[in-house]
């Protein structure tokens, strides 16, 4: 455990150690929803093995990142061994996991009941040019253990800080469930179409994204010719990794960028204003392919949440730590919480 240093939001860039139970419960409540209801359609909340995989995963993004020593120079792993070995058992388990479901659905493959993900790209694959573009074996796996990889961590991680922010921020907390109430009430739960009307709460969600930085950075690329960019000679070849946590915290271009406050994101109207400077997912072309399903959930599951629940500190006297912990995504330092029924 860390002992919490400050009580001033905002990212620490650098890694401590440890992981909290809260991200294993937030990666169960997305699992649910990605890979229960469309990857492997009959898979139950209180499955065992999803449960072991749920574990495998947290052990995959905790320990260093790309961005550390040892992700830059992999020869240096010798010093950090048991996190290598840690990541390379998980990898295995993950892979025996995907490799077992698709095997299952090869048998039980039926073009006329297609069950989700798996059955579509089964059924894809047996057109001749798609099999010889992209569409094979390999790609299925690969596609599976890509949307494991990147699809459930990040938003889970998204949604602890997101809670952290709450505790800290009861007014904003207390904002959000007022505009929930208002619009929406407390007789049914919030959908996907009530987004337009909940831009306070759409707008709390876009600042904890801006503060909490989960991708420090976007991942690597690289340049396809020479270039020059903003006067910058880029030559072909060159490694480029762009770091979306200087964006967010630029004070070029947010007033006081540590600061939470959601207001920023609001005009006068009390409409959002999509600061093009906001990129969690990144830019481009290669930019996070998961962004709309990410944005759904995390709306979906924080609204939801509070129109349930009152979070607080469980002492008052307890003092938040704002500081991360860099794995693979940026998670927060643990903390406690209390969750009342409103
Ligand atoms: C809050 C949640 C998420 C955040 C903040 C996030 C952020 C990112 C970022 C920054 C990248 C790197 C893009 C680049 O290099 O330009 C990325 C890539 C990627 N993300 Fe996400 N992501 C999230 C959720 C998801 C979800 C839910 C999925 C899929 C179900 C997903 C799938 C991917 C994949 C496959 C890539 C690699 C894309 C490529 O290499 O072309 N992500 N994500």
């Amino acid at each position: 455990m860390t002992s919490p240093k400050s009580d001033i939001p905002g990212p620490k860039a650098w890694p401590i150690f440890g992981n909290i139970l809260l991200v294993s419960q937030f990666n169960r409540a997305t699992d649910r929803i990605k890979f229960i209801d469309k990857l492997t359609a009959k898979y139950k909340h209180d499955n065992e093995s999803l449960h072991k995989l749920i574990k495998t995963i947290d052990e995959i993004f905790s320990g260093p990142g790309p961005l550390t020593a040892t992700g830059i120079f992999p020869i240096l792993n010798f010093l950090t061994k048991d996190s290598v070995r840690v990541r390379v058992e998980g990898f295995a388990t993950l892979k025996k996991y995907i490799d077992e479901h698709i095997s299952e659905h090869r048998d039980s493959f039926d073009p006329e009941n297609i069950r989700d993900f798996i059955d579509m790209y089964l059924e894809a694959e047996k057109d001749e040019i798609e099999r010889t573009s992209s569409l094979n074996p390999g790609g299925l796996f690969s596609t599976i253990a890509d949307l494991f990889a990147a699809g459930t961590d990040t938003t889970a991680t998204t949604l602890d800080w997101s809670l952290l922010y709450m505790i800290q921020y009861p007014d904003v907390q207390k904002r959000c469930q007022e505009e929930i109430t208002k619009f929406i009430g407390a007789g049914r739960m919030v959908r996907i179409s009530d987004r337009r009307r909940l831009p306070y709460t759409e707008a709390t969600i876009m600042e904890i994204q801006r503060l909490s930085n989960i991708a420090l950075f976007a991942v690597p690329h690289v340049s396809v010719c020479d270039t020059t960019i903003n006067g910058y000679k880029i030559p072909k070849n060159t490694i480029i990794i762009p770091s979306l946590v200087s964006v967010h915290l630029d004070e070029t271009i947010w007033t006081d960028p540590t600061e939470f406050n959601p207001g920023r994101f609001l005009n006068q109207n009390n409409e959002i204003i999509n600061k093009e400077y906001l990129m969690p997912f990144s830019l481009g072309p290669r930019s996070c392919p998961g962004e709309s399903l990410a944005r759904t959930e995390l709306f979906l599951i924080f609204s939801n949440l509070l129109q349930r629940f009152e979070f607080s500190k469980v002492d008052s006297s307890d003092i938040l730590s704002f500081e991360g912990i860099t794995g693979i995504t940026q998670a927060p330092s643990p903390y406690r919480l209390k969750a009342d029924l409103r």
